[in-house]
Parts: structure tokens; sequence; C-alpha cells
């Protein structure tokens, strides 16, 4: 397989005016222009960078979120990318086809079913009737949208729209995958259930380009991030790293003005993270667990350990604990303990996580905050009525129960 990059976009820019009649002008005059040679384009009056020299690349099987505040540029990021947009300067290359799940229902003819759209959408991909009638059964199987696959999609809710396009692009099979905020408006069955369609699409060689302001949905799957801040591009590294520094730069979320921010020097790094004794292999629900944390310390400080444990898919936090109180390291590398004696889990898969959070602000220090543990957690449990009835639900926590 090539090493080249599946998307690589260099020097992009879009411009967008902030009144409606230069907008309207300047259009025209930006039609006539495409078929003149002409200089770069500069602002105009009224006009701003929406988009302002971004430069970044895709691997192949690598998932990229595109994060940042309200207005920061990442829709307009996504039009461009799909072609729905010109850019104004720059280039975009895309080795390979891409699916877009950009606005909702764009693309869908409102008074078409659902099914018939599917097939619209099949008949645009120019698939033969086989593979029709099969992205038909998929699409049907996968967004579970019962009789109303046979409405009219102006009858749908923005959920419906929701679940019809991503099922509909997700089994298009593209070799890079765009999909944009309008996910959040599916219930949190279906975002789960897209979390876990794009994690086997990745694993499968897919790319993915996401933008969401979902930290689970980011986590879960993301490798690399990239903050967008006024259209411009202010920092490109892990999904994490990109999380942290967008938080940052919203004082709310800040905390104490003197308190430190994470950093890459931070004075501790986690190196490992253990799932010891029976958990490792698989506990009973309310056996226990002990986790030993190893760290490498740089310069003395006070840390809070903090961790969590999350379902199999990352989605949901189950539970976790913070330290009782501040731990004093000093430079060297050492270990830490902590025995969890009853895990009141119903029986799953679960993800433990830990990190080293600054006692005032409860953040992580670290950039690379959170540490996962290599093996999780199998919790393994009788078939009896409670088990089946919660699995069912999807529960996770049992309760003691005095029934009366
Ligand atoms: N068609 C347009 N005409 C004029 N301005 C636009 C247009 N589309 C977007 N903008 C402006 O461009 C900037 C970037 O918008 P964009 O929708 O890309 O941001 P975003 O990061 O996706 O925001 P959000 O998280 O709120 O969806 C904003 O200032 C927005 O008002």
């Amino acid at each position: 397989m090539s090493d080249a990059p599946i998307l690589a976009v260099t020097g992009l820019s879009k411009r967008y005016s902030r009144e409606l009649r230069s907008a309207l002008a300047y259009g025209i005059r930006d039609i006539a222009r495409e078929f003149l040679p002409g200089r770069p384009a500069a602002l105009r009056p009224n006009e701003f960078w929406a988009l302002d020299d971004i430069h970044f690349s895709l691997g192949r099987g690598e998932a990229l979120a595109v994060v940042g505040h309200n207005g920061a540029g990442k829709s307009t990021l996504l039009k461009l990318l799909f072609g729905l947009v010109k850019p104004d300067r720059g280039e975009i290359a895309i080795r390979g086809r891409a699916e877009a799940l950009i606005e909702l229902g764009t693309g869908f003819n409102p008074v078409l079913s659902g099914r018939e759209n599917v097939r619209v959408s099949a008949a645009y991909h120019a698939l033969d009737r086989r593979a029709a009638d099969r992205l038909v059964d998929d699409v049907a199987d996968f967004a579970e949208l019962g009789a109303f696959f046979d409405a009219p999609v102006q009858s749908f809710s923005s959920g419906m729209k929701a679940r019809l396009a991503y099922a509909v692009i997700a089994h298009l099979k593209p070799d890079l995958l765009l999909v944009d905020e309008a996910l959040a408006v599916g219930d949190a069955a279906f975002q789960r259930k897209c979390v876990a369609h794009m994690r086997s699409y990745l694993a499968e060689g897919g790319s993915l380009l996401l933008v969401s302001h979902s930290l689970h949905q980011i986590q879960a799957v993301c490798d690399r991030g990239i903050l967008l801040e006024q259209g411009r591009l202010v920092f490109e590294g892990s999904a994490v790293e990109t999380l942290h520094r967008m938080f940052e730069t919203r004082p709310v979320e800040r905390g104490p003005s003197a308190a430190p921010g994470p950093s890459d020097e931070a004075p501790v790094a986690i190196e490992a993270l253990l799932v010891e004794g029976e958990a490792q292999e698989g506990v009973a629900t309310d056996q226990g667990m002990r986790l030993t944390v190893r760290y490498q310390c740089r310069q003395p400080v006070t840390i809070l350990w903090v961790f969590a444990i999350w379902t199999d898919d990352q989605w949901t936090c189950v539970t976790g604990a913070v330290a009782a109180a501040p731990t004093r390291l000093e430079p060297g590398r050492g270990e830490l303990h902590c025995v969890v004696p009853r895990l009141p889990l119903l029986p799953g898969h679960y993800v433990v996580k830990c990190s080293f959070n600054d006692a005032a602000t409860l953040l992580p220090l670290a950039l690379h905050g959170w540490k996962d543990a290599g093996t999780g957690i199998t919790v393994k449990g009788e078939p009896t009525a409670t088990a089946v009835a919660m699995a069912r639900m999807n529960a996770l926590v049992k309760i003691d129960v005095d029934w009366r």
C-alpha cells in the first residue's frame, strides 16, 4: 500500500463577507474572475478569512479530529474538502473516494422515501442492481427506521435524518469519511452504534475526519487532532492534547487563573497502569481489583491520582475515584497502588484509565492526560434473570436490593 496520505491540504483559505449585499456582489465578480487568470485572492471590504492558510494531511487508516469553538471554521473546512464550496486559495488532494455527512438531509430529496433516496444514492454511485439491493438492505438494517424507511424524508425528525444519512455514507464504503456535528442529533444508542462503526471502518483501513464537540466521541475514535481558532490552524497533536488546548482557550473552563496548565514538560509522566489480580482474567460482579501505576517524576510535585472505568467502546464513563488526599512525589521512578475491594459491575468488558491531576484544578497535569491500562476488566456472570434483563438494557452497574 502506498504511504501517500489519503488527504493533503496545503494553504487552504476561504473568505466570506460579513454583509449580504457585498457577498452577492463579490459572488458575481468571483464567477466572472474564474475565467480570467488573476492574482491570488485578497480580502475585500467587509470580508474575513473563515479559513486562513490551512495545512495538514491525513494518512490511510487514520482518524483526525477537527476541533474548535463555535465559528472557528470547522464546517467550512469540511465543505471545502467535500467540494461543496470552492476555496479562494490553496489545494486539496484526495487519493480515493470521499463521502461526507455534513448538513443533515443534504442530498436527500424530501418528497422521496428513505428507501427511494437510498436507491438514488446507489444510482448516483453507479451501483449495479445487486449492489443497490444490498445497499438498501444494509441501510435499512443500520438505520433502524422501521416503517419510516418508506415514508417521505420530509416527515423525518432530525435524528431520523441523521440515522439515514450516516447509514448511507457508512455503507458506500468510502476511502475517506468526513463527518460533521450532524451526528449529535442522533440519540445516544445511535451515536454509540456510529462510534462502533467508525472503529471497525478504521480497523479495515478507512480514513476519517471527524468534527465533534464530544470529548467521548473524539477519544473513542481519533488518533490525532487539529485545533482551529478564527479560521487558523493553531495546534496539531494527539486528539487528547488537541482537546486540552481547546479547553484551555475557554476562560470559563480554565479554572483559577494562577493554576498551571497541562504541559509536555509535566513534572511527572505515567509510564504504565496495571490491572492486577483476578480482574485481568475475568472477575465476577462484586469481586475486587488492584491497580498499580508506575510513574517517572522529574521534579517534586503534588498530585491527585484519579482513575476511571469506561465501557469497552469508551463512550460512557461508568465510575471512577479520586484519591482521598494529594500525594507528594519526589524525583525518580515509583509506584502507587490502590485496591478496589468490590466492583459492582455487570458482565461485560471495561477499560481502565488513570491520570495525575493538579490538586487545585483537578485537570490532568500532562497533555497526554489519561493513561489506558494495557488490559481492561472482564466481568463474567451467570445468566441469571437479572443479568439477562440488565444486559438487554445495556445496564452497567449492579445494585443491592432488599425485596419485601
Ligand atoms: N456562507 C457564509 N457566508 C458568510 N459567512 C459564513 C458562511 N458560512 C460560514 N460563515 C462564517 O464563517 C465562520 C466559520 O463558520 P463555520 O460554520 O465553519 O464554523 P464552525 O467552526 O463549524 O462553527 P460551529 O461549531 O458553530 O458549527 C463563522 O464566522 C461563520 O459565521
